[in-house]
Formats: C-alpha cells, sequence, structure tokens
C-alpha cells in the first residue's frame, strides 16, 4: 500500500520542504496533496503562512487553492475510492495503525510545527494534541472491524442481513483552533469506514495538516487522502457544493457551519456539524470547602481552556458560582490564572501562547471592552493590562470579569478567547434555566461532592457533553457532539463515526432449505 510520492513540475516537490518552525530558514513552499503527489494550485497562487507568536515570520507558503483544485482532489478520492471501499478491513486497519506508529516517530515535529501554526503553547497545548492525534489513529485502526451490520433472526430459509458501506468521498472542512485533534477525530474515521477523504486545511493553520498528510501518504495508495489549502469560501463551498463529495464534515463556527448544512441540504449531501459553544460551568458550594477549593480553581482553569488563549469550542466560558462562595472562589481562580505564563508558544515555560491572528485579537479586545463598559461590573483580571514585552505576536492576558447578566452579550456570545466571565446564583434550579438560557449546547462542567446534586444537574443541561468534577477529561471512544445551535452528528467514537462515515444497506435473500 505504499505509495512514492512523485515530483511533478514548477515548484512542486517530490517530498515537501521541511519548515524550520522558528522562521530562520528561506520560507519554503509547501505544495497540496493531491491523487499522491505535491502539487501547486492550477491558478499558481501562494499564501504566506504567518506564525501568530511571532508576527514578522512567514513559516511557509500554500497554493491557494480554488474550485478547479476542489474538483481535481474530489477526481482523486473518487478514483481511488472502489478499491479502497472493497478491502478486507483488515487491510485498512493495518495501514492505520502504520501512521499511528510512524506519527508517533514524528510526534514532535507535529507538535512543535503545530505551536509555531497556531500559536498554541507547546507544552501545554501541541504536545498533547499530537499526541491525542497518535491515539485517534491508534483508535480508529483498532476498530476498523466495527463498521460492521447486523443479521435479522428471520428463519432458516431467509437471510436477511445489513451492511453499513462507506458513502464515498468525505470532505472534512477543518478549523485552526487545534487541527490535529480535529483532523484526527474526521481522518482515521472515515478512512476506517472505507470511504475517500479530501481534507481542506484552515487557512490560518494549514502546516501542520501538510505534515499529517505528508506522513499518512507513505502508507496510503494515492487518491484515498488528500489535503488540500486555500480559502473556506472558495476551495471549502467548492467542496460542499461538489457533486461528488457525498458527506461533508465540517468543524467550525456555527455562522459558517449553518451555510455548509444550507448548501449540503441542497443536494442531499449527508453533513455533520460539529460548531461553537458557551459552555456553563456551575461551581456548587460544596466543592469550594478548603480541601477542595484549589482542585476546584484548576479544573475550572481547564476547562475555560485558557491555555489554549480560550480558543476552544468547549471552554467553559460562563461560570455560575454559588453566592456563598463566589468571593472565596473567584479569589482562588483569579491567583492561579495570574500566574499563567502568556509567552511564545515554542518555549517550554509558556503556559498560554498568541491568539491566531489580528482579527480574532481586535475581536476578544472589542468582546472585553463591551463587558467592562456594562454597570456594576468588576474586572478581576484585565487581558488588555498585558505587556508582550519582547513578544511580536497576537498576545493578550487572561480576562475575567465578576457581576455579570447572564444577557450581556460576554454570557451569550461566543469570544473564542481567553475571557471567562462570572455569573453568582442561588438555586439549583435557576443555575440551570441559566445554563441552558444559551444558543448553543456544547459542553459542560459540574463541580459538586453531592452526586445526586451533580447528576441531576448533569441530566438536565442542555448540552452534548457534561463533565462532573473535571475539566479536561476527553476520553477516546467517548461520544462528542453538540446540541442546539453547537452542531449536529457526533464523532470521536465508534459510535458516532459509523453513523457519521457510513451508510445503511438492507439486503433479503430467499434461501432455498
Ligand atoms: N464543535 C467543535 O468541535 C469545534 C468548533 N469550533 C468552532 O470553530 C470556530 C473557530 O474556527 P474558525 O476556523 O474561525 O471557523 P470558521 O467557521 O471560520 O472556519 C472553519 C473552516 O471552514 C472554512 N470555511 C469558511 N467559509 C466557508 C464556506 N463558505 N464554505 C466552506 N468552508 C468554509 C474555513 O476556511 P478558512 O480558514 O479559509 O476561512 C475553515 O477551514 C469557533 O466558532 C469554534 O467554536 C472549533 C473547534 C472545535
Ligand atoms: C471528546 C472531546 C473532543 C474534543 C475535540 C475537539 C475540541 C475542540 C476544542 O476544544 O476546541
Amino acid at each position: 500500500m505504499t505509495s512514492t510520492p512523485t515530483a511533478t513540475s514548477g515548484s512542486t516537490a517530490s517530498s515537501p520542504a521541511a519548515i524550520d518552525p522558528t522562521g530562520a530558514a528561506p520560507v519554503p513552499d509547501r505544495p497540496m496533496l493531491i491523487g499522491g503527489e505535491w502539487v501547486p494550485s492550477l491558478s499558481g497562487e501562494w499564501a504566506d503562512v504567518v506564525s501568530p507568536g511571532r508576527r514578522g515570520v512567514v513559516l511557509a507558503r500554500v497554493p491557494e487553492g480554488t474550485e478547479a483544485d476542489a474538483d481535481r482532489a474530489v477526481q482523486a478520492a473518487q478514483a481511488a475510492f472502489p478499491a479502497w471501499a472493497k478491502l478486507h478491513f483488515s487491510q485498512r486497519q493495518k495501514a492505520l495503525l502504520k501512521i499511528a506508529d510512524a506519527l508517533e516517530a514524528r510526534v514532535e515535529d507535529l507538535a512543535v510545527l503545530t505551536a509555531a501554526d497556531t500559536g498554541n503553547a507547546l507544552r501545554t497545548q501541541a504536545r498533547p494534541e499530537a499526541n491525542t492525534l497518535v491515539n485517534l489513529f491508534r483508535y480508529f485502526g483498532g476498530v476498523a472491524g466495527e463498521f460492521k451490520g447486523t443479521v435479522l433472526p428471520a428463519g432458516d430459509d431467509q437471510l436477511q442481513y445489513t451492511r453499513r458501506e462507506p458513502l464515498g468521498v468525505v470532505a472534512g472542512i477543518l478549523p485552526w483552533n487545534s487541527p490535529l485533534m480535529i483532523a484526527g477525530m474526521k481522518t482515521p474515521a472515515a478512512l476506517a469506514a472505507g470511504n475517500t477523504l479530501v481534507l481542506k486545511t484552515a487557512e490560518d493553520a494549514p502546516l501542520t495538516i501538510l505534515l499529517l498528510a505528508e506522513i499518512c501518504n507513505e502508507f496510503l495508495p494515492p487518491g484515498v487522502l488528500n489535503v488540500v489549502t486555500g480559502r473556506g469560501h472558495v476551495i471549502g463551498e467548492a467542496l460542499v457544493t461538489h457533486p461528488g463529495v457525498h458527506k461533508v464534515s465540517f468543524t467550525g463556527s456555527t455562522r459558517v457551519g449553518i451555510g455548509v448544512g444550507e448548501k449540503a441540504a441542497k443536494r442531499l449531501a449527508h453533513v455533520s456539524l460539529e460548531l461553537g459553544g458557551k459552555s456553563p460551568n456551575i461551581v456548587f458550594p460544596d466543592a469550594c470547602t478548603s480541601e477542595l477549593i484549589d482542585e476546584t480553581a484548576t479544573g475550572v482553569l481547564t476547562a475555560m481552556r485558557f491555555t489554549r488563549q480560550g480558543q476552544s469550542c468547549t471552554a467553559g466560558s460562563r461560570l455560575f458560582v454559588h453566592a456563598d462562595v463566589y468571593d472565596a472562589f473567584l479569589e482562588k481562580l483569579t491567583e492561579k490564572v495570574r500566574a499563567l505564563k502568556v509567552g511564545d508558544p515554542l518555549d517550554e515555560a509558556t503556559d498560554m501562547g498568541s491568539i491566531i491572528n489580528q482579527k480574532q485579537y481586535d475581536q476578544v479586545v472589542n468582546y472585553i471592552k463591551d463587558g467592562k463598559s456594562q454597570p456594576n461590573v468588576r474586572v478581576l483580571l484585565d487581558g488588555e493590562d498585558f505587556t508582550a514585552d519582547d513578544l511580536d505576536g497576537f498576545y493578550q492576558g487572561p480576562t475575567i470579569l465578576a457581576g455579570v447578566g447572564n444577557d450581556w452579550r460576554v454570557a451569550q456570545e461566543e469570544i473564542f478567547g481567553p475571557v471567562l466571565v462570572a455569573i453568582p446564583w442561588t438555586d439549583r434550579d435557576d443555575v440551570i434555566a441559566m445554563a441552558n438560557d444559551s444558543t448553543y449546547g456544547l459542553a459542560a462542567y459540574v463541580w459538586s461532592q453531592d452526586l445526586t446534586a451533580a447528576l441531576d444537574t448533569a441530566n438536565r443541561i442542555e448540552s452534548g457533553w457534561v463533565q462532573v468534577n473535571q475539566g479536561g477529561g476527553q476520553v477516546i471512544g467517548q461520544a462528542y457532539g453538540g446540541y442546539k445551535m453547537s452542531g449536529i452528528g457526533r464523532e470521536f467514537s465508534i459510535e458516532g463515526a459509523i453513523e457519521a462515515f457510513t451508510q445503511t444497506k438492507q439486503i433479503n435473500v430467499k434461501l432455498n432449505v
């Protein structure tokens, strides 16, 4: 199953040039992977990829892919589909498990490039994410035989069975905030089920996905995995509307996701949408005893994803703290969050790296200004106070606002930045109502030693994923996806992947017995 990418003309390469994460080397061109070959866009246009943590540094150039590139990637995936789909599952399994080993051998390269590409700190985010990618390939490789059907007990003269058949060509559209983890949810699952894939990278973080493609390409036949770069409204939309794409697996904002869903619906293409969130963190008084307050504060810090600059769809960014412990808990939490070291993503000492780009940075600042302008707000930590000294990137410190109303913009809209808003509560029914008073429903966090109260709360919260007394407890194999405007469909688990990446065929056979 090994395929060696072949060289083509112009600025293409037989194997892509290495990227220096500090930007010290001459800027390489990093082509796309289509049909097993590294190619520029047909237009010949390239786009610079700037490191968010080092604003002046261009890490590489990637092709500015257009509709024509989407088309040839889909054609390559279509051509590869029949042979890939009809393999015995164990052959797909073997390829995915070999990829897992190869990724593991390059895990540090993936981690360092992710830190440079996304601005996420190497130690706290990029390295764990690269390890999760390895584990996702191992998991979906391992369960490749589980994409299976059922047999009905219909009597000896009948064979009535279902097959879970692959859908065909899947388009996987990725965001920039955790590109490897999200590519890891889609790629091995879609391939294990027998589909072929076209991944579209986010404009702001394409490089780490191109390295993933380079590693995968060693073990897959040409066209089974294709990776294209370019703008969402150009090549992304071309994939969504392409008649050869049978499934769109999209992760990104709710705004774009709605448009993707509408376009896919027009031609009845399958679609999964993993979208935004504004997840509640509910702290009960019994989680703030003198023995527990420290652990709960650390958990809330983790759930808020401060160490990913809050750029997480599952960030527990609405903090509801019981009035009896409100001040004490916020004091403890603020002390911990203030201690986070903001800095160069490539520095091992850094807890919190850079925001992805100027637009996102400005959006976060605008939300902070809006929150600070509200009556009676208390600013416990102000990201605007952070000065980056010698750093030249989109750096910002964490912000914590107290005394916030659940109806304020900062409490209702997804900021996707390191901004936590704290709201007091006194009655369990009220806090559950406030938690559910949101258009989103992706994640939630409940902190209590009273399991009856905690589980009642968890059961009543309108979110696809609730964690109790932990903030970072994702387990490969669990269901993951949103309620309400946070999305449709589940990924990360085998059950979700079977639904997401296969269709059911029923076959009824009359036997001559
Ligand atoms: N539920 C989940 O699992 C997760 C959800 N998210 C959500 O993602 C958002 C942040 O990511 P961000 O990248 O800004 O999200 P966007 O929705 O802006 O973009 C996501 C992807 O869609 C592409 N895209 C943009 N427009 C179109 C279009 N018209 N047709 C097809 N594709 C398009 C983008 O390309 P381009 O980069 O070129 O614009 C990018 O690859 C947040 O809202 C966050 O909550 C993030 C991670 C996980
Ligand atoms: C089971 C949790 C999986 C989360 C994967 C995607 C996370 C995205 C984010 O935090 O932004």
